[in-house]
């Protein structure tokens, strides 16, 4: 149990449930092959049934800490930072990229965008989910959008979701990883039939790299 002073931090973003933090290289999208240091906050009710984080859902498990303390110890390893979760929206994101601006960071957000947008984004990658669709406000502002594929019908709704975008968004479809040896051939057809998507790849799991 936390405390309803550490609670009323946590509301406010001073404090996050901070699951993990690892420096590795961005395995996916457009930064892929780019070393980064990832902050992963816990929390995410959005429910995807192939999450491959499921254990960051429950953000009670995760301990509220400072967002001093977190950019502290980033800015030791890369001024390249993905944030990602859980669902980082969950909570708001003011306080943690103010500081990691003022470090002079490049700060990179990893989302559903089912909660509305809070902080200041170098790199939004929106990754859009059915069962909780993304909130108006991050359509236009998303750099990349990335459907994850685990059927067919994703092909439609990846195309429903690129429809509300900006202009200037890049369009990637990852294969969902237990299903990819069945939808992988269906990706690269489709993305040779239309060109304008790209495919992406979890290409750290490959690496076997965080
Ligand atoms: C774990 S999520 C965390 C950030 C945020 N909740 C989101 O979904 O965008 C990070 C990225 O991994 C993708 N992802 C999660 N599970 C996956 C899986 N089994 N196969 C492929 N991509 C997956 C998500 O769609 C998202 O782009
Ligand atoms: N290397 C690496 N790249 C990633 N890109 C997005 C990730 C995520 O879980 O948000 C991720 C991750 O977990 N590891
Ligand atoms: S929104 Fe992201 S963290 Fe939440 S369940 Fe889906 S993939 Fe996992
Ligand atoms: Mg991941």
């Amino acid at each position: 149990m936390i405390t309803e002073e550490t609670q009323e931090l946590v509301d406010r973003g001073i404090m996050l449930p901070l699951m993990e933090e690892f420096y590795t290289i961005q395995g996916e999208g457009f930064h892929k092959g780019t070393a980064a240091y990832f902050i992963r906050i816990g929390g995410c009710d959005v429910g995807c049934h192939w999450c491959d984080v499921k254990e960051s859902w429950d953000a009670g498990l995760h301990p509220p800490t400072h967002v001093g303390e977190i950019v502290e110890k980033a800015v030791k390893y890369s001024k390249t930072i993905v944030v990602t979760g859980g669902e980082p929206l969950t909570w708001d994101m003011t306080t943690l990229t103010d500081n990691l601006k003022k470090q002079g960071c490049q700060i990179h957000i990893e989302t559903s965008g089912a909660y509305p947008v809070t902080g200041t984004w170098d790199w939004i990658c929106l990754s859009p989910k059915k069962i909780k669709l993304p909130e108006p406000d991050i359509y236009p502002i998303a750099n990349e959008l990335k459907v994850i594929i685990f059927n067919k019908h994703d092909f439609k709704f990846a195309e429903e979701q690129a429809a509300q975008v900006g202009e200037g968004c890049i369009l990637y479809m990852q294969p969902e990883w237990s299903n990819r040896d069945k939808m992988i051939p269906l990706i690269v057809d489709y993305v040779m039939k239309n060109p304008r998507w790209k495919v992406s790849l979890q290409t750290h799991k490959y690496l076997n790299i965080p």
